[in-house]
């Protein structure tokens, strides 16, 4: 039987912090309301929402520093499974400022450290040997210092001469130069895709994309949903209504329930479907890799879903 691990790539980990408060007074003091910290990256996001979700699921990465430390020690706390690379370069902090007024959240992106050319090699024989056991690869976020522009390139190739699906979720050159190893999905934010295409219009954007080397690309609008264009179709699925919160791990939510549909095969509208309604859940809780369960049992039904071609 086929491996039903889904294997998630996190190069640039994380320490997530999340401020809340009520209202950011720019150039001001602001005083914290509540903080929370927990281990981040979009892979290590996606895969808290595939265990809870009660999926067989790896994280893998690098991870360095007191930092990486904390971070790799949050994952195990949290009952997820991991096989990090150490490397001497420290591990990046997030912060994200979630303001309860608004609904929304403002996040500040740490560069994150530099890897060294035998610390990249390392790393390629650990993820060559984790793809012996692996169903489903998710690489995504941003390429630390150090990297070769072609990262996910290689690691794309990797999983795709075993046969194994790859889910690509990044943008500028990372995505760009991984779309050559023809990823089965690619899935960009808006913002990522136009920055990335050079056009506005998600759908041109996403037929740019498939031109490049992706099979399919789902693309998230924020609260309009997703739009996904495969070989055999295009479709828009919306939420019922927009849902104020923490927006931060949107995505990583949509790429988990994405990476699910990919590992059964399940058709586009039921995966388009949970993807919308998980992204939302996440929305509600107030830290990124959380849903909430309850939205996330009564959503799938109320997304609307459009064929478009
Ligand atoms: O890897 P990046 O693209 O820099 O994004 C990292 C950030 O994005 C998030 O995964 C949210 O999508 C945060 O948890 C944070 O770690």
């Amino acid at each position: 039987m086929p491996s039903q691990t889904i294997l998630t790539v996190t190069l640039n980990l994380a320490l997530d912090v999340t401020y809340h408060l009520d209202e950011v007074q720019r150039f001001g003091s602001n005083r914290v309301r509540e903080v929370s910290a927990q281990a981040g990256g979009k892979g290590v996001n996606v895969s808290r929402t595939l265990a809870a979700l009660g999926h067989d699921t790896l994280v893998t990465g690098l991870a360095g520093g007191p930092t990486g430390q904390a971070a790799t020690a949050e994952l195990t706390a949290s009952g997820l499974t991991a096989r990090l690379l150490g490397i001497a370069g420290e591990s990046r902090r997030t912060v994200a400022v979630v303001e309860q007024r608004a609904g929304d959240a403002t996040s500040y992106l740490e560069p994150g450290p530099t890897v060294t050319p035998a610390e990249w090699q390392s790393f390629l024989a650990l993820y060559r040997s984790l793809l012996a056991d692996t169903g489903v690869v998710v690489l995504s976020g941003s390429l630390p210092a150090g990297l070769p522009p072609d990262a996910y390139r290689t690691l794309g190739e990797l999983a795709r001469d075993r046969q194994i699906p790859v889910l690509l979720d990044a943008e500028g050159p990372a995505l760009l130069h991984g779309l050559a190893a023809h990823p089965t999905l690619v899935k960009p934010n808006q913002h990522e895709l136009a920055a990335t295409t050079g056009t506005e219009d998600p759908h041109e954007g996403a037929r740019r994309l498939r031109a490049l080397g992706a099979t399919s690309v789902a693309a998230s609008l924020g609260p309009n949903g997703l739009i996904a264009t495969t070989p055999t179709g295009t479709w828009h699925a919306t939420p019922p209504t927009r849902v104020p919160g923490n927006p931060t791990g949107a995505g990583d939510a949509a790429v988990a329930a994405l990476a699910i549909g990919l590992l059964h095969g399940t058709p586009w509208p039921d995966r388009l479907r949970q993807a919308v309604a998980l992204s939302a859940a996440t929305v509600l809780t107030p830290q990124a890799g959380h849903f909430d369960a309850e939205t996330y049992a009564r959503l799938p039904d109320l997304v609307e879903i459009s064929q478009l071609t």
